[in-house]
């Protein structure tokens, strides 16, 4: 195995620096994920009128109140209301349906006090609060302050779709594989570890080992903003996929890490990039949790590389090489390393929670390691 190839860290920064996606003006409904390019305003009060909070009666002045079906209340009176409803004008406060007793049109209870289980207009946000600010990625709740705000769209980097182009004459998809066949390993995990960095992901198309077939899989997806091939990254006469790529913008071809040192990002003729997976279930998703999530960041402006480091429970030795990835799980005494973790398997990185970043010169126990969480 050569260990030539980029630098691991080198290879990440060039990701990273992928350009942004052209804004724009975004549905709500396809807004997760996005990063917005403005302020999103609240365009007057949330909530914008005071409301009931409880099933009850709105009331005015101190008991007894007369039950009323007026909409503006004077002291004495009372008019019944739901969760939301609009506050009558006039009303102090609401009595809860289980805290009074109504005898012949008259409300009894205690005297609440003053806006008891009264939502007042703007107490969620006043008109003008900047309810998420530019640069941010709006997750599902975020997306749901804007819908309650009255918000119908942004003006956004959308989250990048990714496609996936699987090689290979050797793959099946069902049953038991004959010797020298393989069951497909990628098909839902890649796509659901795409969503998991924050893109959409595409329905997986499947090509054979043929340079012809795989160049007009990757044309086919031309809706893709990334195209993630698996496979055929290697040298050997059946790994097509350079052959397939013609005069694509070489960005990195091989990367100082292990496993996935085959690892290629290329910038297709159209702009597009192109992240070359080896086609070693683990080697693969070193690869992808490695630089899916710059480019994703990339793509929508975002360019945060955050770095998380926790403690590894047992010293994790280094590889001449470069960096080495290693599947680990969270335990009381830190980072443990797996076992099953050769790049053709993969109950090592089922039973594990992150990969550990171990450099050159190792981690000793009890020392901070970089972690790469695994996105699913
Ligand atoms: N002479 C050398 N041989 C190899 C080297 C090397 O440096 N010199 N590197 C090894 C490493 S490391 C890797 S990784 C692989 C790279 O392989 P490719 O990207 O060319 O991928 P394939 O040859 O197509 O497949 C490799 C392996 O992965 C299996 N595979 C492919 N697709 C799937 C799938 N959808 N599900 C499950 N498994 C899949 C495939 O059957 C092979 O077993 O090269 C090494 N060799
Ligand atoms: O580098 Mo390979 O990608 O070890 O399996």
């Amino acid at each position: 195995m050569s260990a030539a190839g980029l630098p691991w860290v080198q290879a990440r920064d060039l990701a990273a620096a992928w350009p942004a996606s052209e804004p724009v003006e975004l549905p709500l409904r396809d807004a997760v994920g996005a990063v917005l390019v403005d302020d999103a305003v609240a365009p007057r009060a949330v909530p914008h009128y005071d409301s009931s909070a409880m099933d009850g009666w709105a009331v005015s002045g101190p008991p007894p109140w007369r039950i009323t079906e007026e909409d503006v209340l004077v002291p004495g009176q009372a008019h019944a209301v739901v969760t939301g409803s609009a506050l009558p004008m006039g009303a102090a406060a609401v009595v809860p349906i289980e805290r009074g007793a109504v005898i012949d049109g008259l409300l009894d209870a205690h005297p609440p006090q003053p806006h008891a289980h009264v939502r007042r207009a703007g107490e969620e946000a006043p008109q003008g609060a900047v309810l998420a600010a530019a640069g941010t990625r709006l997750s599902p709740a975020l997306v749901a302050v804007l819908a309650i705000a009255g918000l119908d769209t942004v003006l956004a980097h959308r989250r990048p779709r990714v496609a996936f182009v699987l090689t290979g004459d050797e793959v099946v998809t069902t049953g038991l594989p004959a010797a020298g066949r393989v069951r497909d390993a990628f098909d839902p995990l890649l796509p659901l570890a795409a969503v998991g960095v924050g893109a959409e992901a595409l329905p997986p198309v499947r090509v054979g080992d043929d340079p012809r077939a795989i160049r007009e899989a990757i044309a086919s997806v031309a809706e893709a903003d990334v195209v993630v091939t698996v496979g055929g990254t290697g040298r050997s006469g059946v790994d097509r996929l350079r052959e397939a790529l013609g005069d694509a913008e070489p960005v990195f071809d091989g990367v100082a890490m292990r496993p996935g040192h085959p690892a290629l990002l290329v910038r297709l003729p159209d702009g597009r990039a192109l992240l070359g997976l080896p086609g070693n279930p683990l080697a693969a998703v070193s690869v992808l949790v490695s630089f899916l999530p710059p480019l994703v960041d990339a793509a929508t402006g975002a360019n945060r590389l955050e770095e998380v480091a926790a403690p590894v429970a047992v010293e994790l030795p280094g590889w001449d090489g470069g960096v080495s990835l290693v599947p680990c799980r969270w335990s009381e005494e830190g980072l443990e390393p797996a076992t099953g973790t050769r790049p053709n398997m993969l109950r090592g990185l089922a039973a594990s929670d992150v990969l550990a970043v171990v450099p050159q010169g190792g981690v000793p126990a009890g020392v901070d390691a970089q972690v790469l969480p695994l996105p699913w």
